[in-house]
């Protein structure tokens, strides 16, 4: 509370909140002033563009102005980058309303963050009382798979003569049914019906899996929620740390899971303070267990019935765009009714463009883009979307071909590089010297340890009550001890109470550089890497927090070939769907808007499936401001095609775009009709002959 500038703050409460609508501003101030008797939870469900974000700042910022304590609001977000805006977005109303000098920075909010890096936190926090070691370290998902592999290989399910699932299978499995808490036998027959037949070998598995990350003292993604919900499963716990808040806010609530919703019950099974923002229409993460069901069910899971606000107006989109995107979604089997509006101009009509194929695709969006910029739209007012990630690929040639700097999102797997993962494995192991696949990973950096010794090494530590004196003690085998005696010496200086963070990346990258060099031909490229990690760590008050917050939310950009634009210079973005969830851009094109890429032909099996992308597509053509662009390649290149091997595929239109729908598109062709009439004839006719099966048919 912030006593001293009440009525400063009621002078100025009519500009800090004039930027509101009736709706917005019902939600914003909902449980404050003249409605201060109502309890009851609350749910707002905000329409694409409607401003979901800026309510939910603002009312962020209300409820501080009228009293809340900064220290006893939880906030919860998808990512930690929209809990950092809405902390910024917040602190900004907030130095409007109370007129703070720019010098002057309003209150932060220190507990606004992911429900995985809260849940770690809390988890902390509470060890001691559940049994837990506060010391743990964090299982990104390539760890975990990796332990699932080391396990499933241990119990002898590797050797098994009908093919076991895959380690990732096998953790998608298990995440599944934590995730949906769901029974292991409901999961394989909705979900992986192929591995129906191994329920019990699997139970087997990820008995021994929980064991060894316990054994380890190593939580993966998923026990966060999990043992989060587990402490809120005990009555005292949860009436503890619920009373820790006065309020609970939710961002994205459509794209939470059974155990985050469980947590928000247990924490205010009354549902006071309660507030969840979300639109069901863009519920797109069903593939990691989300439940569209959490946001349809909430009204009533609380002890009083939720007040719901609806927020219908778009500030975002043109006419034309709203109109497509209102044809799309309505064609959705389920969801709270509400029609989106906007009083924006009219605008340019949504292109729904026909080209002959990928690499068409990738030089007409090439060419408008360049238009665009010529007529003054920024390269980062424009993005281009796509289902997958490989979708972008001849795009990615086309824009470096033509030195067009562009930034990708969502493709990036900087954490799985290996030269990044060693460098985390090491401190990952001086953090934790239980962890196994930390552990297991440094010691092969040694020159002259190989898997036996390491297995032996690792072995010695998880017996040993005291796992630093038995690394210390190892004896290593004859031609690696004067490097071994290097590496120990490096890890007794990685485990000094007294080393400041980051003096341990310092310490761990100057012992890694002649091990890079020794293994990886291309050591100069992978050494920026390295840098740039450790440029990212300066950013982390200690090495547990960097730890801990790179696993949760890894960095999720880079660019490719035409070179890592400054971040002042202009690029074009390339993001997949889900990375572009809860952006804005003026023009947005979207890729091979084709059957079989969305719906993606590895997402057609169910109903649930199918409306997920259909709701995809909608968030895709929501993010546009003024000028949206649909590109139906007639022909496209696929990769990694399970059993396939990489072709090209002939699609027709979305299934998602109806005939009915037509009337709110512009349908172009490119190239014009009479140029590209040939070859599309070509390729309608299919094809002559089968290259592919002569060259079979040659060994028969
Ligand atoms: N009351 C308002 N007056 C003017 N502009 C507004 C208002 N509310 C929101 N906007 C603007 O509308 C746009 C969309 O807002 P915001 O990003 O908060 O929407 P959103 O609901 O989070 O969108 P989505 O769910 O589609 O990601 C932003 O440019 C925002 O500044």
């Amino acid at each position: 509370m912030l006593p001293s500038t009440g009525l400063i703050y009621r002078s100025r409460l009519p500009s800090a909140m004039d930027t509101l609508n009736a709706e917005q501003s019902a939600a914003v101030t909902h449980g404050t002033g003249e409605t201060a008797a109502d309890t009851r939870p609350l749910l707002i469900i905000a329409g694409a563009g409607s401003g979901k974000t800026h309510t939910l700042a603002h009312r962020v910022a209300h409820l501080i102005r009228h009293g809340a304590d900064p220290q006893r609001l939880l906030l919860l977000t998808f990512s930690r980058r929209a809990a950092q805006e809405m902390a910024q977005r917040a602190g900004a109303v907030l130095q409007r309303a109370l007129q703070l000098p720019p010098t002057q920075a309003p209150p932060g909010l220190p507990w606004a963050g992911t429900f995985h890096a809260i849940g770690a936190r809390l988890l902390r926090e509470y060890a001691p009382r559940l049994g837990l070691e506060p010391g743990f370290t964090i299982h990104d998902r390539g760890d975990a798979e990796d332990l699932m592999g080391l396990v499933r290989h241990e119990t002898g399910l590797s050797a098994t003569h009908k093919r076991f699932p895959q380690k990732g299978t096998c953790l998608g499995i298990y995440s599944r049914v934590v995730n949906t808490r769901e029974p292991l036998a409901a999961v394989l027959a909705s979900t992986y019906p192929w591995c129906a037949a191994w329920e019990a070998e699997l139970k087997t598995l990820f008995g021994a899996y929980v064991e060894a990350k316990q054994a380890q003292n190593v939580l993966d993604y998923d026990d966060l929620l999990l043992f989060w919900a587990e402490m809120m499963a005990e009555p005292a716990l949860a009436a503890e740390v619920g009373a820790r808040f006065d309020h609970v806010l939710v961002d994205e609530y459509q794209d939470t899971n059974r155990l985050q919703a469980e947590i928000v019950r247990a924490m205010k099974p009354g549902g006071q303070g309660v507030t969840v923002v979300g639109d069901d229409a863009q519920s797109i993460y069903s593939f990691r267990g989300a439940t569209v069901r959490n946001i349809l069910d909430f009204p009533h899971q609380f002890s009083q019935s939720a007040r719901i606000v609806t927020l219908e107006r778009n500030y975002r989109s043109t006419q034309p765009v709203l109109q497509a995107s209102n044809a799309v979604i309505a064609a959705a089997r389920e969801r709270h009714a509400k029609q989106l509006w906007t009083d924006r101009g009219a605008g340019r009509p949504v292109q729904l463009l026909l080209v002959p194929d990928d690499a068409g695709q990738a030089r007409w969006i090439a060419d408008d883009v360049l238009r665009e910029r010529e007529a003054g739209l920024r390269l980062k007012s424009q993005a281009v979307l796509f289902r997958t990630s490989s979708h972008s690929a001849a795009l990615e040639l086309e824009l470096a071909r033509r030195n067009i700097p562009f930034v990708k999102f969502g493709g990036l797997k900087f954490l799985e590089a290996a030269h990044v993962k060693d460098v985390l494995a090491l401190l990952r192991f001086a953090e934790n010297p239980r962890s196994r696949m930390a552990g297991f990973r440094a010691a092969l950096l040694v020159p002259g340890i190989g898997q036996a010794s390491a297995t032996r090494l690792l072995d010695a530590m998880a017996e040993a009550a005291d796992p630093v004196a038995a690394l210390q003690a190892f004896v290593p085998p004859p031609q690696a001890q004067a490097d071994w005696a290097a590496f120990a010496a490096l890890y007794a200086r990685l485990r000094e109470p007294a080393l400041a963070w980051p003096a341990d990346m310092e310490l761990a990258r100057a012992w890694y550089q002649p091990q890079l060099e020794r293994l990886h031909d291309d050591a100069a490229v992978r050494k920026l890497d390295v840098e740039q990690l450790a440029r990212l760590a300066t950013g982390f008050a200690s090495r547990e927090r960097f730890l801990t917050e790179l696993t949760l939310d890894p960095p999720q950009s880079t660019s490719d070939e035409s070179g890592a634009p400054h971040r002042d210079e202009d690029y074009l973005v390339l993001s997949t769907i889900h990375s572009a969830k809860g952006q804005e851009w003026r023009s947005v094109h979207v890729l091979n808007v084709v059957d079989g890429c969305i719906p993606s032909d590895m997402a057609t099996g169910t109903t649930e499936e199918i409306e997920e992308e259909r709701r995809l597509l909608y968030v895709a053509m929501t993010r546009a401001r003024d000028r949206l662009t649909l590109v139906v390649p007639h022909r496209f290149y696929v990769t990694q095609q399970s059993g396939g091997g990489d072709r090209h595929m002939y699609a027709g239109r979305s299934r998602f775009i109806a005939e009915s729908m037509l009337p709110h598109f512009e349908q172009l062709t490119w190239p014009a009709a009479d140029a590209a009439a040939p070859l599309l004839a070509r390729e309608a006719a299919g094809p002559v002959m089968s290259i592919r099966a002569r060259a079979r048919a040659a060994w028969r």
